[in-house]
């Protein structure tokens, strides 16, 4: 069984079929990158995965059970995390808080705890709290971790939300489009960092437009086009595909 199947996935807006029968799986552990011509479909596939779209018809499941039809929060807490194309950090709070927003989803503690304070409450925040430092250091985050998250730079708030998804402890992260904005440096630590959450056991799809990061880190490539999938292998065959070839040429001929 995959950890992750699309089947058949269909996707509507008003006249528009965004999503066009998208089938595709995803493995244990694997990195697969989802690449295509703006506006294929890609960002609308990751927002049906984690139930911020509703598909309208099709199947999906991770290691079996179904996902279709559930809310973003309760996607997240079957183990699927996700980082957004316009980064979604809560700007004003602080970079550790933010992170502490994601470990907070394996605390178990009542409101009647909260309330009064009392010591597993104090023992469960202090775990959130080292748990945040953990995934803080684990993605290399340089900047002050106590300041305001809208005060980092750039490619530090990527980093800062990689640290909140992996916090949420997931088996499946979605990321879209991390490179996005990065300098060549960034982008050389963000392939080193992909590479390092795979490490961890954790599998990855990814939404890239940079096509050298994609082709180093990615295991397979699945290709959209005006929502359909036009080709799913590894990156040297597909990078050599004729109907690949030619969407991004027809996008660029349009452009
Ligand atoms: N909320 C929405 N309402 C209406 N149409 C939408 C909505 N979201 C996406 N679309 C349309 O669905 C199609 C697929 O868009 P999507 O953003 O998924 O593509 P993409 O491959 O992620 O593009 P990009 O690389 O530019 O981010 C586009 O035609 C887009 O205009």
């Amino acid at each position: 069984m995959s950890l992750l199947e699309v089947e058949d996935l269909r996707l509507r807006f008003g006249g528009l079929l965004a999503i066009d029968g998208l089938s595709f799986s995803v493995e244990e552990g694997e990195i697969v990158s989802v690449i295509g011509p703006n506006g294929a479909g890609k960002t609308s596939a990751f927002n049906c995965v984690t139930g911020f779209y509703r598909a309208s018809s099709g199947r999906l499941a991770l290691r079996g059970e179904n996902l279709l039809g559930l809310r973003p929060s309760a996607v997240a807490a079957r183990g699927i995390a996700r980082t957004f194309q316009n980064l979604r950090l809560f700007g004003e709070l602080s970079v550790l808080d933010n992170v502490r927003a994601g470990a907070h989803l394996w605390l178990r503690q009542g409101i009647l705890d909260a309330l009064l304070h009392t010591p597993r409450y104090r023992r469960s925040e202090r775990e959130c709290t080292e748990q945040a430092h953990h995934w803080l250091d684990f993605v290399g985050l340089r900047g002050d971790r106590y300041g305001a998250a809208r005060n980092l730079p750039y490619g530090e708030q990527r980093r800062a939300e990689i640290a909140r998804a992996l916090a949420r402890r997931p088996d499946l992260l979605l990321l879209d489009e991390p490179a996005a904005g990065l300098n060549q440096g960034e982008k050389a630590e963000m392939l080193d960092l992909i590479r390092r959450v795979q490490g961890l056991g954790i599998a990855i799809v990814l939404i890239e437009h940079d096509m050298g990061l994609v082709m180093d880190v990615s295991e397979r490539v699945v290709v959209l086009n005006f929502g359909q999938k036009i080709a799913d292998g590894r990156p040297d065959d597909v990078r050599k595909d004729p109907a690949v070839i030619a969407a991004y040429l027809g996008s660029e001929a349009h452009a």
